[in-house]
């Protein structure tokens, strides 16, 4: 680490996609996050796991370039937050939650939803998109298994079918990093299934970008991820390797009961003892 302007910089910012360092968010009296260290590497897969109010999205805001810490120091993909041009960082990440689902018209053709995040709109604005922008578009939807419902509208798909078109969306860009907030909300077991499998595809794929998905439960972790962290009341309770994080004993200490984590193959399920 390197000390710019009082704030340690490590060395190896540029392979990093995310570095958070001593990082707190508030809000009035509410600690939303605090003391928040925290680095991203290109090649990892990571999960943020933690109960209600734990700061999760707040997390996934501050990667998304969506908010400022309060206090400590973020970068994303090299880039200060607070000096850097937001919006411009905006369009080199990828990011699925709730609210981007709530804004696309629900008249919008599944393979516009996808095609306009070349433009950064969500509409479709242009009579034509060039060529290039539309074969990536139905590769996307091939791979994420809803090319058939490229001609449908929006409003008339399933939870797990937009859910499905939002990661495909936020692919289109090509993102140097995919930020998932809680895709799995709302899906029905085959729908949750389906989609961890599509995720984990990704997640194996060298190619694909470094990803941060946010869950409530170690049964929607796609197999493939590499890292979790796990937050409680604004606080990390731990984080590193899946492997070394995910235990019987920190995910009791972050949920605050007492916890029987089990594997089963390349699967993680939980209940209480
Ligand atoms: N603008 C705000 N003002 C005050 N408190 C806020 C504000 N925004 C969020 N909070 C609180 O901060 C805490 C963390 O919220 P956050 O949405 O990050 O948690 P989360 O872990 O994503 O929760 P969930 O799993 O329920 O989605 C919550 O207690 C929430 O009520």
């Amino acid at each position: 680490m390197s000390p710019v302007n009082d704030v340690a910089v490590p060395e190896n910012l540029a392979d990093l996609v995310i570095h958070a360092s001593g990082v707190g968010v508030r809000r009035g009296r509410n600690n939303l996050l605090a003391d928040i260290n925290w680095s991203v590497e290109l090649d990892e897969r990571w999960v943020v796991l933690g109960p209600n109010g734990a700061g999760k999205t707040t997390l996934l805001k501050l990667a998304a370039a969506e908010m400022h810490p309060t206090t400590g120091v973020v970068h994303v993909l090299g880039e200060r937050l607070g000096r850097v041009d937001v919006f411009e960082l905006r369009t080199r990440i990828g990011f699925t939650s709730a609210a981007v689902n709530n804004r696309i018209p629900p008249e919008e053709k599944v393979r516009d939803v996808v095609i306009s995040a070349g433009y950064a709109v969500l509409g479709r604005w242009r009579e034509s998109y060039d060529e290039l922008d539309t074969d990536r578009a139905e590769e996307l939807l091939t791979t994420l298994g809803i090319a058939h419902l490229a001609d449908r509208s929006y409003g008339t798909l399933s939870e797990g079918e937009r859910k499905r078109t939002l990661i495909a969306r936020s692919l289109m860009t090509d993102p140097e990093m995919l930020l998932l907030d809680e895709p799995a909300a709302g899906l029905d077991l085959g729908g949750r299934e389906d989609l961890v499998a599509r995720l984990s595809e990704l997640a194996l794929d060298p190619d694909a970008p470094a990803m941060v998905l946010v869950t409530h439960h170690v049964e929607e972790i796609p197999p493939g991820f590499t890292h979790a962290l796990l937050l409680s009341e604004g606080r990390e309770v731990t984080s590193g390797l899946i492997d070394d994080v995910l235990t019987s004993e920190n995910l009791s200490k972050a949920f605050g009961q007492d916890l029987l984590l089990q594997r089963s193959g390349d699967r993680f399920f939980a209940r209480r003892r």
